[in-house]
């Protein structure tokens, strides 16, 4: 018999309940002890809920109250020097300091996890003098037996993956580090065996790129030890997102269960396991329902596929489970009534994935009979999508199929356009701007929600965007900014509010996912063709500019970001999807321009995070993404300034693409990685418009200015002054009032001490 098996769940809540719990805690409007009580019912619900549907393989563990990489960090005591913690079990005031920072400390860095929208905090390694502080997975696990009778499997995130997650120490220390954490990782894995724990699911997601031989034998060595250690515990080496690199080593660890992913991964691990087999003492854990995808699964197609792998392994060693943690998808479809039918029929989230998990292996167990009904409406479901006049429009397709066929470029190279621009703009050395957003209060909030239920009018709601608008250009100008924003207060979301303004998507009502810590994004389902149907941004822009003579940025999200922070539709190639986008914004930047709007900012923090996983489809995917952005911004005058913004990613290795955007000036995120993209333009010699990020915007912290003018020096000891730029690491929607108006002067005058400096020194 098959079984299922889930492999981690949501933990937002069905209505933000968990998020709503943070928040309030540190607002200091619930007690600390509430709060354990409110997350704890959040996290007993989620088991109940899976133990109700019939999941056999039941993830603890996969709760936490802000991070799972951050909690295996604080599980062993690993916390940055400047926290001040003492040793013993992890106080949540240092817990969310590390998360968030404190008013004496800054916050660890945060990044993207692989390729996905959510973001850990990553591991300090650097002076840390690791210890168990608490063993996490077995208190997960005592309470889900004790309070609900189910035998759960603690997931934990393993030791390989940790390690290449962190940073704070250098190449020579590699095995020293691994040496102290495997130490670390038996003695939690032992006291789970001691408890009787069945089975654990060790994450080893990096399992998925590929390993120099070092490292192949380092997994080697780590397993080999930890299995030895605990011969009575049964391991699930678990991969996701890609399929594994070094199949025939991997599938052949001394642990006794191999997950691998059977949907993103699904060319790679299903050609080497008919031609390699799979070991027949091992389970598999096979990953065939999205944990990352919207869609139904298509079921009929599922199950030739989990039928070929049953016949793969031996009897009774065969797992049905999602591809990885649902964490990536919202929880429920069933609050969505707004959706038009045909949509929502073709629609899983979390909770539908586990009936499909179970319903595959109830056919799988009981034959197809059994479940007959369902996959005749699955199959209809996804039929009446696939044949839905917004997914063939031929006028979208053959207007992209002409464009796409040309060069995108600028008509001028770069320094041609630098000095017309230059001429025309006469910015003083190291401008200064801002990345877009501007606080979005609860009065921003509370006036849009009255204007959507219809209480406030359409001139009520767009005569407090033009007040917000006017105070901020007010700001701007007293604090001395050099290029001015609107502030993005008509927005929810960078992606959702273009979303909105195009043909193609569709909107949930409460589709919300974890970004990263409190903070949830509700992603747009791009269904059909895109298009563009009329100016989206062209008013807030003109306004502002009419408020003000110093030039206003327009503010629009790139072609790859909005579809990399959407839920695409997966009948066409996301190539595609992106030069649908690209041709709809173009349109966008071209109204922008021609109502007098000089110089434009396309957003494109999304690029780096859709690198796919393996090395030998990223050149394809960065040169169609930035073939996507060329043409998206390429039609304008050479007088007309492009700026795009990165945020929260690596980099280094794709420099070379970032340049080949053209884009006039890019901003970029730097200060919460301190400084170590430098590196990364020490080598590489990036020739066009460059604007720093000298201050983290994901804390409430307000920064000095001495802080920013080492910043600000270190990064002009590499780039070339007349191309710097002065901003902070992001858009400053999530901060308050004072703190942002605070750090803005704060970096005006670090600004000018630079200023004065660099004129002095020439
Ligand atoms: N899509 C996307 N991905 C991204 C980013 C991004 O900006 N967008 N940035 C990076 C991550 N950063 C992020 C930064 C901020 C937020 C964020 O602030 N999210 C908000 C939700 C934003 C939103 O859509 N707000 C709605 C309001 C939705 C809401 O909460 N409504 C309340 C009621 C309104 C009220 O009274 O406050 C409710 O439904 O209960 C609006 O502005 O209108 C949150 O979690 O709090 C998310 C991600 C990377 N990935
Ligand atoms: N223009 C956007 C903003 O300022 C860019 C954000 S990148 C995540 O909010
Ligand atoms: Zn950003």
């Amino acid at each position: 018999m098959a079984k299922s098996s889930v492999l981690g769940y949501p933990r937002i809540g069905e209505n933000r309940e968990w998020k709503k719990a943070l928040e309030a805690f540190w607002a200091g409007k619930l007690e600390e002890s509430e709060l354990h009580n409110q997350l704890q019912q959040i996290r007993l619900n989620h088991l109940r809920k899976q133990k109700d549907k019939g999941i056999d393989f039941i993830p603890v563990n996969d709760f936490s109250y802000y991070d799972q990489v951050l909690d295996t960090a604080a599980m062993f005591g690993i916390i940055p020097q400047r926290f001040n913690y003492n040793g013993g079990a992890v106080p949540l005031s240092v817990y969310y300091g590390v998360a968030r920072g404190t008013k004496d400390a800054a916050a660890s860095e945060m990044t993207k996890w692989f390729n996905t929208n959510y973001h850990y905090i990553v591991p300090e390694l650097y002076g840390a003098e690791p210890v168990l502080t608490e063993n996490k997975p077995l208190t997960a696990y005592r309470e889900a037996k004790e309070k609900l009778g189910i035998e759960g499997k603690p997931v934990i995130l393993g030791p390989i993956s940790f390690l290449k997650l962190s940073k704070g120490y250098g190449r020579s220390e590699i095995d020293t580090w691994l040496s102290i954490l495997v130490k670390l990782y038996v003695q939690v894995l032992q006291e789970l065996e001691a408890e009787g724990v069945q089975w654990v699911q060790i994450d080893e997601p990096v399992l998925v790129t590929k390993l120099s031989n070092d490292d192949l034998a380092r997994v080697k060595s780590v397993y080999g030890k930890i299995a030895e250690a605990v011969p009575q515990l049964n391991i699930l080496l678990q991969t996701y997102f890609e399929s594994v690199e070094q199949f025939k080593d991997i599938v052949n660890l001394p642990v006794q269960g191999i997950g691998l992913d059977f949907v993103h991964g699904l060319e790679g691990n299903l050609s080497a396991i008919r031609e390699f087999g799979f070991p027949q003492d091992k389970v598999l854990g096979a990953g065939v329902i999205d944990g990352r995808g919207i869609w139904k699964a298509p079921l009929g197609k599922k199950l030739g596929l989990v039928k070929e792998l049953q016949n793969l392994v031996s009897a009774d060693k065969l797992l049905i489970q999602t591809s990885c943690s649902l964490l990536h998808v919202p929880v429920t479809t069933k609050p969505e009534t707004k959706l038009q039918p045909v949509l929502k029929n073709a629609l899983a989230f979390a909770d539908e994935k586990l009936d499909e998990v179970v319903l595959l292996t109830e056919a799988l167990n009981n034959g197809e009979a059994a479940v007959a009904e369902a996959l005749e409406a699955n199959v209809a479901d996804l039929e009446a999508l696939e044949q839905s006049e917004s997914r063939n429009r031929l006028d979208v397709q053959s207007a992209v199929a002409r464009i796409q066929s040309q060069e995108p470029a600028r008509t001028s190279p770069f320094a041609t356009r630098n000095a017309a621009q230059q001429e025309k703009w006469q910015l003083p050395l190291f401008p200064t701007t801002t990345i877009g957003s501007f606080p979005q209060s609860t009065e921003v909030r509370k006036a849009r929600q009255s204007w959507r239920k219809g209480e406030w009018n359409n001139e009520q709601y767009s005569g407090f965007i033009q007040d917000q608008i006017d105070q901020w250009i007010g700001y701007q100008e007293e604090i001395g900014i050099d290029v001015l924003v609107h502030g993005e207060f008509e927005r929810t979301d960078m992606v959702e509010f273009f979303g909105e303004k195009l043909e193609g998507f569709a909107f949930t009502q409460n589709g919300w996912v974890q970004s990263y810590g409190s903070r949830c994004v509700k992603p747009p389902v791009i269904y059909g063709d895109v298009a563009f149907k009329e100016a989206m941004t062209v008013e807030e822009t003109v306004y502002a500019q009419s408020k003000t003579k110093r030039p206003v940025k327009g503010m629009l999200t790139g072609p790859i970001t909005i579809m990399n922070w959407s839920f695409v539709r997966d009948d066409i190639k996301r190539e595609q999807i992106a030069y649908q986008l690209a041709y709809a914004l173009r349109q966008e930047v071209e109204a922008l321009e021609n109502s007098g709007i000089g110089m434009i900012q396309v957003d494109e923090p999304a690029v780096r995070e859709g690198l796919p996983l393996k090395e030998e489809e990223q050149k394809p995917y960065l040169d169609w993404a930035v073939k996507a952005f060329r043409m998206t911004t390429c039609t304008v005058q050479d007088t007309t300034q492009i700026h795009t913004h990165m945020c929260y990613c690596e980099f280094h290795d794709m420099i070379d693409s970032i340049e080949e955007m053209d884009a006039d000036v890019i901003s970029i995120e730097t200060s919460r990685s301190h400084g170590e993209l430098i590196h990364s333009f020490e080598e590489n010699t990036y020739k066009h418009g460059i604007g720093l990020g000298v201050y983290d915007i994901h804390s409430p912290r307000v920064p000095n200015v001495e802080e920013m003018t080492v910043m600000i020096d270190r990064a002009l000891k590499v780039l070339d002054p007349k191309l710097f730029w002065i901003n902070p690491d992001c858009g400053l929607k999530t901060r308050g009032q004072e703190e942002t108006i605070a750090s803005l002067r704060n970096m005006v005058d670090a600004t000018k001490i630079a200023r004065e400096k660099f004129t002095v020194n020439v």
